[in-house]
């Protein structure tokens, strides 16, 4: 059988042909047959309108070439339907329709970045990968969980690569800025800039004001690239590496533009082996946008009976990964391990357990630079210790801190409860969690990371734990964020009906002790369309 896949979301007018055999499991090794051709701006950034125009002229061009090179009958038009552009994704999908319309044949609508995720998927031949997609206009991380692609994390302003070429822009380079960024990074050296994670979401908004002002105070350019890259990679790998840890996981792929980069890939090889997980990056050809992928999902997506009629094929520039039904695959992603082990490796540190106390070590993280590893280790050390104690004053249950080394990055609690939230989730206990984040926001303290692994269920009692990543803020974006993160983490692990029952206790929870307003903004929060 032959797919042929398009792709235009924005700077990419490509066309793919891939040939696979329905009666046999896909083969990773079939090359699809792509051709490209690019958007170069003149000046400035990608221009919508620019964009369009490119698309338009150079589409023909490529769908006659895969056509060519197919050398017999296609089978489908597979194309991305979004998210993208709006003008790019509306000249691609009416060459789709058109295409299939005069070969007769079904027409595929692709999700864009689960295509970046399954070409990984494909590539690596793991079953059941957590994925990053670094891409430019996105960066989110995936998990197939009961049925659809999760996302557990995410940025909450700009794409990574869109947050590089916004800082290139600045300083008159031309697009795209992320190639121009590594090169110039090869002669830097560190110097600080802020780093945001909050649970697996992160945010590039700050950490680009912030290297745009060193610039312009005279800081060499070199020296900027070099921490941009330090900075946002070490952000990405470690919410991949939370990610893995919340799911159970021990398989990453790598999808998206910025995955061209070395020392992102450099980073997220070493995190994964520090703690025994398998990691993937397809060629670069397969990281940049590109219709192979289109193709090679398009093909799963046709064998799975999962074609869509022109009158519903319409494009959706905010097509979001969670909205697409995932028929193409039956195992499960998430495997979470009720066994409580005497000794535990979380996301960030290194957990001994002992009958009465608990030590808790932040070792330093080989992927990180280490002036970056230094602070965080130190400052989070410093607010755990700080923030388990003033929840505690304020009513919240959590461990009695017992000793603090912060050179060694190292806490001794009192060891709460029997077992993790992750592993026993019910209406009752996730109520009593929206109760107690109403209690610290109200006292002015975020959690900064409330997933359902830092809850601990005692007898009768909700503990919370890990306020490495806490702060003080009485803003209601940083209060409905601690709540969003909360429900990410339900919504990653558990079943549908079982998240819904818990996240409806939970918002009550919440609203009898804290400001309608938060939950308000929860809303807002999770309808925001982050294509910019
Ligand atoms: C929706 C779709 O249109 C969009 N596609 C997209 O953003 O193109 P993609 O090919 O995945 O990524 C392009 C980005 O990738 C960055 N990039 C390319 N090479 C890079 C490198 N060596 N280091 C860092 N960034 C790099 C570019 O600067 C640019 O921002 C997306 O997937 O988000
Ligand atoms: N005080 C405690 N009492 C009992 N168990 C604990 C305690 N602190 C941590 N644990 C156990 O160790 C696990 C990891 O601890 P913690 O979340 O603090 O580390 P982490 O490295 O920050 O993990 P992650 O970032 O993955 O949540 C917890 O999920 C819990 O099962
Ligand atoms: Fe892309």
């Amino acid at each position: 059988m032959r797919i042929l896949g398009i792709e235009g979301t924005a700077w990419a007018a490509s066309a793919a042909v891939y040939r696979f055999d329905p009666d046999a499991p896909l083969d990773a090794d079939a090359d699809p047959f792509i051709e490209t051709d690019a958007y170069q701006p003149e000046s400035g950034g990608l221009h919508p309108r620019e964009a369009a125009e490119h698309m338009g002229e150079a589409i023909p061009a490529v769908i006659e070439a895969a056509l060519d090179a197919a050398d017999g009958p296609i089978d489908a038009v597979a194309f991305s339907r979004g998210p993208g552009l709006g003008p790019c994704l509306r000249i691609v999908g009416t060459a789709a329709r058109a295409l299939a319309g005069t070969l007769d044949v079904p027409l595929v609508g692709v999700n864009h970045m689960i295509a970046h995720l399954e070409i990984g998927r494909h590539g690596s031949g793991f079953d059941s990968p957590v994925c990053l997609n670094a891409s430019g206009a996105n960066a989110h991380l995936l998990g197939y969980h009961d049925g659809r692609y999760r996302v557990l994390g995410e940025t909450m302003d700009t794409g990574v690569g869109n947050a590089l070429d916004k800082f290139t822009r600045h300083v008159g380079w031309s697009h795209p800025g992320g190639p121009k960024v590594e090169a110039a990074a090869a002669d830097g050296e560190y110097v600080d800039l802020p780093y945001v994670v909050k649970g697996m979401d992160f945010s590039f908004s700050g950490l680009m004001s912030a290297a745009k002002d060193a610039y312009d105070e005279g800081a060499p350019v070199e020296d900027v690239c070099f921490s941009l890259q330090e900075t946002t990679f070490a952000m990405l790998t470690e919410v991949a590496e939370r990610a893995l840890s919340l799911t159970g996981a021990d398989e990453l792929v790598l999808g998206g533009g910025v995955g061209q980069n070395d020392r992102l890939r450099e980073m997220l090889t070493t995190m994964c082996a520090d703690r025994d997980a398998a990691f993937y990056a397809p060629e670069p050809r397969f990281l940049r946008d590109n219709a192979g992928m289109i193709a090679v999902l398009g093909a799963k997506m046709y064998a799975a009976g999962e074609t869509v009629a022109i009158e519903d094929s319409a494009v959706d520039p905010n097509f979001r990964p969670d909205a697409a039904a995932v028929t193409w695959r039956d195992d499960e992603s998430v495997v979470i391990d009720p066994v409580e082990r005497p000794e535990r490796q979380g996301a960030e540190a290194v957990v001994t357990v002992g009958d009465d106390r608990v030590t808790k070590r932040r070792l330093p993280k080989a992927y990180r630079h280490p002036a970056l590893d230094e602070r965080l280790r130190r400052e989070r050390t410093v607010a755990e210790a700080r923030l388990t104690s003033e929840a505690r004053r304020h009513g919240v249950p959590t461990p009695v801190v017992r000793d603090v080394d912060v050179p060694a990055a190292t806490l001794t609690l009192d060891r709460v409860g029997d077992r993790d939230l992750g592993a026993a989730l019910t209406p009752a206990r996730a109520r009593a969690v929206g109760e107690h984040l109403a209690t610290l926001h109200d006292a002015d303290i975020v959690h900064g990371d409330p997933t359902v692994r830092n809850v601990r269920l005692g007898d009768d009692r909700v503990f919370l734990i890990d306020f490495g990543l806490g702060y003080h803020s009485g803003h209601v974006e940083d209060h409905a964020m601690d709540c969003h993160v909360f429900e990410g983490s339900v919504r990653g692990t558990a079943v549908e009906t079982d998240a819904d029952a818990a996240l409806t206790a939970f918002e009550s929870g919440y609203a009898a002790r804290g400001p309608e307003a938060v939950l308000s903004r929860l809303r807002d929060v999770e309808g925001r369309g982050r294509y910019q």
